[in-house]
């Protein structure tokens, strides 16, 4: 029966969570995967993941609501202490997009930032990657006063959305995951409606193969 259930899925969308030790990463993903709050710091070691199913609406023409999708989430957390750098590096390959965390009351991990945004381009085709930022665990008006539009900008090329999150209360914590899922799942529609082969081509089977749609390398 696992198996089964483990199959049933239109879409894998592979995230990864990076930044800072202790900015929050894996407190963040446990408030999202299972909604509590953990307020024990057990560092990660090296690499792991988390799983969580959505429905996913996609929007129809005219602003109606178009088909809907199962989605699969896999939310790799990795570790941000520098020593298991190069493990953790060889997995932003396979992300479709990146939750880039810092920790609103640590200037250092902000300013790091820059540096994993850079660790990320360097091992991915960024252009082709959604990342999100987002602090946690609270607000800190100096910090947001900086970025008054929500987002941030990366040398005048990359402008990411912002959000500020707390896993301790879940603030914003979904609502930042489903951005970053609807940012994906947007570009994944443009890009099979790019291809030739239609739906209807395909004998009207509407299901679409997440794997074959990576395949396609489609460069949007
Ligand atoms: N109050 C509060 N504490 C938080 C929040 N997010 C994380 N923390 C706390 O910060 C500490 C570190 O959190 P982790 O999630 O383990 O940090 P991490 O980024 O995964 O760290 P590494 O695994 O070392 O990379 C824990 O004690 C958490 O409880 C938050 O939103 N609010």
């Amino acid at each position: 029966i696992g198996t089964m259930i483990d199959g049933d899925y239109d879409f894998l969308i592979k995230l990864l969570a990076l930044g800072d030790s202790g900015v929050g990463k894996t407190t963040f993903l446990y408030r999202y995967t299972d909604n509590k709050f953990n307020p024990k710091f057990i560092t990660t070691v090296g690499i792991d993941f988390r799983e969580k199913r959505v429905v996913y609406n996609s929007a129809g023409p005219n602003g109606t609501t178009g088909k809907t999708f199962k989605v699969h989430l896999q939310l790799w957390d990795t570790a941000g202490q520098e020593r298991f750098r190069s493990l953790t590096t060889a997995f932003f390959r396979d992300a479709m997009g990146f939750l880039l965390m810092f920790d609103l009351t640590s200037q250092q991990s902000f300013l790091n930032v820059r540096n994993w945004m850079s660790k990320a381009q360097e091992r991915t085709f960024l252009e082709n990657k959604l990342i999100l930022v987002c602090p946690s665990p609270s607000f800190l008006e100096s910090i947001r006063m900086l970025h008054p539009k929500k987002h941030l900008h990366f040398k005048e090329k990359y402008v990411v959305p912002y959000f500020e999150t707390s896993a301790a209360t879940g603030h914003n914590v979904e609502k930042a995951v489903i951005t970053l899922l609807d940012l994906i799942m947007k570009r994944m529609e443009q890009c099979v409606d790019k291809t030739p082969v239609s739906d209807a081509a395909n004998g009207g089977n509407s299901k679409l193969d997440p794997e074959k749609t990576e395949e396609k390398k489609c460069a949007c």
